[in-house]
């Protein structure tokens, strides 16, 4: 095996899927900075979960959310779902693992507030069972997603916003999800502070 070659071919694969996701994603994407502005601007909070490596990119969003992104700014008001160890371990232990989220959404989520939900398959039980509790807490979702969205598309209503990298393989969704959680922080920090950087 050429393992420069392997490697080269992770390179090539990732720009292509950043070009095709760009050429699709771009739009909704826009619309996904005002939906989440204006929840933060107007005293709502975004609430996020994944499971693994999308659990590590829901909790890297909301830090840069509640901390900082690249500028000085108030802090804005998140919660990433997928880090309370005594609440994953008691409602998972209680409940079941795919009542983890849901549970959380109900006890936090408010009119206003948005579900980020994330999920490379499209199909965990615990992300499809987060949206439908933020539905029925009148919470938008938006939800990044990829391998044509899974389950979670036929969940999502027309006013949710659907993210979903064309890709088949977890890894290169994940790194465009990573790419667009960072290009939602650049689009508040540039309607909160103006667009220079
Ligand atoms: O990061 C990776 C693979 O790159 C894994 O940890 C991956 O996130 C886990 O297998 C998740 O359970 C996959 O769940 P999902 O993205 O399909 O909802
Ligand atoms: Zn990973």
């Amino acid at each position: 095996m050429d393992m420069t070659s392997r490697m080269t071919s992770h390179f090539d694969d990732a720009i292509d899927t950043v070009k095709a996701s760009s050429k699709a994603l771009a739009g909704p994407l826009a619309a996904g900075v005002d939906l989440l502005f204006g929840a933060v601007t107007g005293n709502g909070k975004i609430l996020a979960c994944g499971n693994g490596g999308s659990a590590a990119d829901a909790q890297h969003f909301i830090a840069e959310l509640v901390g900082r992104f690249e500028r000085d700014r108030l802090p804005l008001a998140g919660v990433a779902l997928n880090t309370d160890t005594s609440i994953l371990t008691a409602v998972g232990n209680d409940y079941g693992f795919d009542a983890i989220f849901e549970r959380q959404v109900s006890a936090l989520g408010q009119s206003g507030d948005v579900l980020v939900a994330i999920s490379s398959s499209g199909n965990s039980p615990n992300i499809l069972r987060a949206i439908e509790a933020a539905h029925e807490r009148d919470m938008p979702v938006l939800a990044l997603t990829g391998k044509g969205g899974g389950n979670i598309s036929a969940l999502l209503y027309e006013t949710d916003i659907h993210l979903c990298v064309p890709h088949e393989r977890t890894m290169r969704i994940q790194e465009v999800h990573i790419l667009l959680l960072h290009a939602l922080c650049d689009g508040i920090d540039a309607l909160l502070l103006g667009d220079t950087l």
